[in-house]
């Protein structure tokens, strides 16, 4: 049919003259709605997009942060996808990133809701909520300022590293292996989750490989059209719908694992009580009446947060003191002078322990647990460097990019604690402080990282102090090369982190041992 042709037929039709007509119009409206939100300006520079699925096929299946790295040379620091109608945008710049997160974070702390974030309820989860009030409510301000001065009481690596070496001290422990969320819930709660079977485990697992897909742009096309929810999981390919009913009821079970938690009394004293009293650091009952809800809410956040990222940082820890034995050398000769032989540090060591300080730093920097921190989305429409952002784009930082840049850092890939070291003392003032970056950014800060940074000094201190680490060797006694290599996902963890740990001394066991009988 030629065009003359087709014309002729749509003429001779008033109804299709109607539909015609209100599509010109409907397509008009929104491009002139547009021109006037944008005011003309583009869109920020990245592949070129296809109709409908936008660039579905551009965005990177593994590795991300280096991928879109990589992309910078091409498109510049601000790169834009869109993928079925969700707007990603990714920065790679540090200026930009603070910019935008920092002091913007009016504008850019939502969290993405979109259908898929939707179907599990995350009004239930803190960390995907989109935003709330200006000001965080009361809850949410204690259970930061309660996260900021708890100091973790226990140490589980020695604990796990007590609970294996301490009854036969074999040569050789195979890898870094302990259980993250128990060894959380041990710490908050002084329950031994392990003693009670591992539903906690199992369902903390679950919530986080949710948080995996959910933050996996492109992956089930419910994202794209949001009424594909409401098909019933029974109807076949409908994979989303039945995964959504498992995530509902992991939801469920984790809130209620947690209150469970939380309520258990030991020994007439309760965990709610006995962890309010201790946060509040002042041996009174906490004086309001919302404690309960205060400390559930904790640990929540605790368990949910901080199991996996504390856990991940301490395990790359421990392969790159079996890369670099110079640098675990210098820590332990810091740890002889300062604490020396009869005791473990503790945190009145902290300040003079500035090697150390240094390292908990540049394993923060070396490995990130969360290459894009978790992405925030923006509110209204706003302008950058000449470009319209529209409300609703998905900012993701790429922090990654930023702690691996040669030009900020030298040897990017070098795990060296002197780089922040200068007369003795830490010093920021020639390259930046990692944990400005790597905890997240504006409102959406990560709330734990007080907590993170002491448990993070006290486990790393404790373990220098009594162990060596040294690289695996297979039955052969031969020397197992390991690859510094991280998982690729939202939550990165070390693929390898087999390494050899040896307690240094007898004076070493020893002090392990009463770690053991401690704890
Ligand atoms: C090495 C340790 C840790 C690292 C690297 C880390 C990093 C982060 C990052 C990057 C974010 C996202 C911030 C943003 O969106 O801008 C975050 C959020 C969060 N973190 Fe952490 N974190 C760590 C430990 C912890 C701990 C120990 C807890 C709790 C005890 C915790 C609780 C949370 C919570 C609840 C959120 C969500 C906050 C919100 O969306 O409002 N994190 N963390």
């Amino acid at each position: 049919m030629d065009f003359v042709h087709f014309a002729s037929t749509l003429l001779a039709s008033p109804a299709l003259v109607g539909v015609f007509c209100a599509f010109v119009f409907a397509y008009l409206h929104s491009r002139a709605a547009w021109n006037t939100r944008s005011r003309g300006l583009p869109l920020p520079p990245g592949p070129r997009r296809l109709p409908l699925v936008g660039n579905m096929f551009d965005w990177p299946k593994t590795y991300h942060w280096v991928a879109f790295r990589d992309m910078r040379a091409r498109y510049g620091d601000v790169l834009y996808f869109d993928i079925m109608g969700r707007r990603m945008m990714i920065l790679g710049d540090p200026s930009d990133i603070l910019e935008l997160l920092d002091k913007r974070s009016a504008n850019s702390s939502s969290r993405d809701y979109s259908s898929l974030n939707s179907l599990p309820h995350p009004q239930d989860r803190s960390g995907i909520q989109p935003q709330r009030d200006a000001v965080r409510s009361k809850v949410e301000a204690t259970q930061a300022h309660v996260l900021a001065r708890v100091l973790p009481r226990r140490c589980p690596f020695l604990h796990a590293g007590a609970r294996e070496i301490g009854t036969q001290v074999p040569q050789q422990a195979a890898h870094v292996a302990f259980e993250p969320t128990g060894e959380c819930a041990l710490v908050l709660f002084d329950v031994d989750v392990s003693d009670e079977g591992d539903e906690l485990i199992e369902v903390v697992e679950a919530a986080l490989e949710w948080h995996g897909d959910a933050f996996t742009p492109g992956k089930y096309l419910v994202e794209a059209f949001g009424i594909l929810k409401y098909i019933p999981p029974w109807v076949p390919g409908a994979t989303v719908q039945k995964l959504s009913v498992h995530w509902r009821s992991t939801v469920a079970r984790l809130k209620m694992e947690i209150d469970r938690l939380a309520k258990t009394d030991t020994g007439g004293n309760s965990a709610v009580n006995r962890m309010v009293v201790r946060t509040a650091g002042s041996g009174e009952k906490f004086p309001d009446n919302d404690a309960e809800e205060i400390v559930r809410n904790v640990a929540a956040v605790a368990i949910d947060g901080g199991s996996d990222t504390m856990f991940s940082t301490v395990q790359s820890l421990f392969v790159a003191m079996s890369l670099y034995p110079d640098v675990q050398r210098k820590a332990q000769a810091e740890l002889d002078v300062v604490v020396g032989p009869n005791r473990l540090p503790n945190f009145e060591d902290r300040d003079t322990l500035v090697y150390i300080n240094a390292l908990v730093r540049e394993a923060l920097r070396w490995q990130n647990v969360l290459p894009f921190a978790i992405p925030h989305q923006t509110v209204e429409d706003d302008e950058f460097h000449g470009h319209f952002i529209p409300a609703g784009t998905n900012i993701f930082p790429n922090v990654w990019a930023c702690m691996h840049d040669p030009a900020i850092y030298p040897d990017p890939e070098v795990f060296r604690p002197e780089r922040f070291i200068r007369d003795g003392k830490l010093d920021f003032s020639t390259v930046p402080d990692p944990t400005r970056f790597v905890f997240g950014f504006g409102r959406r800060v990560c709330p734990g990282r007080y907590f993170a940074l002491n448990g993070l000094f006290i486990n790393i201190a404790s373990a220098l102090h009594v162990f060596d680490i040294t690289p695996p060797v297979d039955e052969n006694g031969k020397v197992i090369k390991v690859d510094p290599q991280v998982s690729s996902g939202l939550l990165c963890y070390p693929e390898d982190c087999r390494c050899t740990i040896k307690p240094r001394s007898s004076q070493a066991e020893s002090l392990i041992r009463e770690a053991q009988s401690l704890y």
